[in-house]
């Protein structure tokens, strides 16, 4: 059984990791934490200059560190980025330290959301499409590999995925935190 010390978000970027775990945790009084967020705020730059400067290697091992830290804690709603579980000791703490939900899109729901962001790196040259399938090949069998829960959010907007998967948590999740952790805020 998983201890659950944490709600922990994966899937590819604009499955709504970022804005679905804000709402979660306004819904269960928990603190949230966005990775991708924490890595700008050590980094002291945006993921875009980190890319640029010093590659995608060190955003990775970035990455890495940063999860780990956010993965030592409790009781938090943790957003994580879209490549986190390339790194097999993320998926190893993924698996150890959270309750994980896949957020599962679909590629032309990818492309609708992200369509005006200029903001992510790994998308700023040339052919979306083909980068996000590309993308979806190596990491949605290492999504499914750390996942507990798969939800699909294609057809809904992102307050209703966010209501609707919380009420699915209130069962799964929440109930087996409330059970196995000792002062954590379930
Ligand atoms: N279920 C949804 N329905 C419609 N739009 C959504 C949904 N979820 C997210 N969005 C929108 O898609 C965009 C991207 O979402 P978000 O930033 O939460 O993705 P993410 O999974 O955190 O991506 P990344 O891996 O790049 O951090 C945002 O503009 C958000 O409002
Ligand atoms: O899918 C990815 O590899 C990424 C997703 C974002 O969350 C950021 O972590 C960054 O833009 C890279
Ligand atoms: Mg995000």
């Amino acid at each position: 059984m998983n201890p659950a010390p944490n709600l922990v978000l994966v899937g590819p970027m604009g499955s709504g990791k970022s804005s679905i775990g804000r709402r979660l945790a306004q819904r269960f009084g928990l603190a949230f934490f966005d990775a991708d967020r924490e890595i700008e705020a050590q980094a002291g730059a945006s993921i875009a200059t980190i890319f640029e400067c010093t590659g995608e290697a060190d955003f990775r091992a970035r990455e890495q560190i940063v999860l780990a830290g956010l993965l030592a804690g409790e009781g938090a709603v943790i957003a994580t980025g879209g490549g986190s579980v390339l790194d097999p000791r993320s998926r190893e703490l993924l698996h150890a330290r959270g309750f994980v939900v896949h957020l599962h899109v679909d590629i032309a729901q990818q492309l609708a959301r992200l369509a005006r962001d200029r903001s992510r790196p790994l998308l700023a040259g040339g052919d979306r499409e083909a980068v996000l399938r590309r993308l979806a090949e190596v990491r949605e069998p290492l999504y499914a590999q750390v996942a507990d829960l798969r939800f699909d959010t294609a057809a809904m907007g992102a307050a209703e995925t966010a209501a609707k998967l919380g009420h699915l948590l209130d069962a799964r999740w929440q109930a087996t935190a409330a059970a196995k952790t000792d002062g954590v805020r379930a």
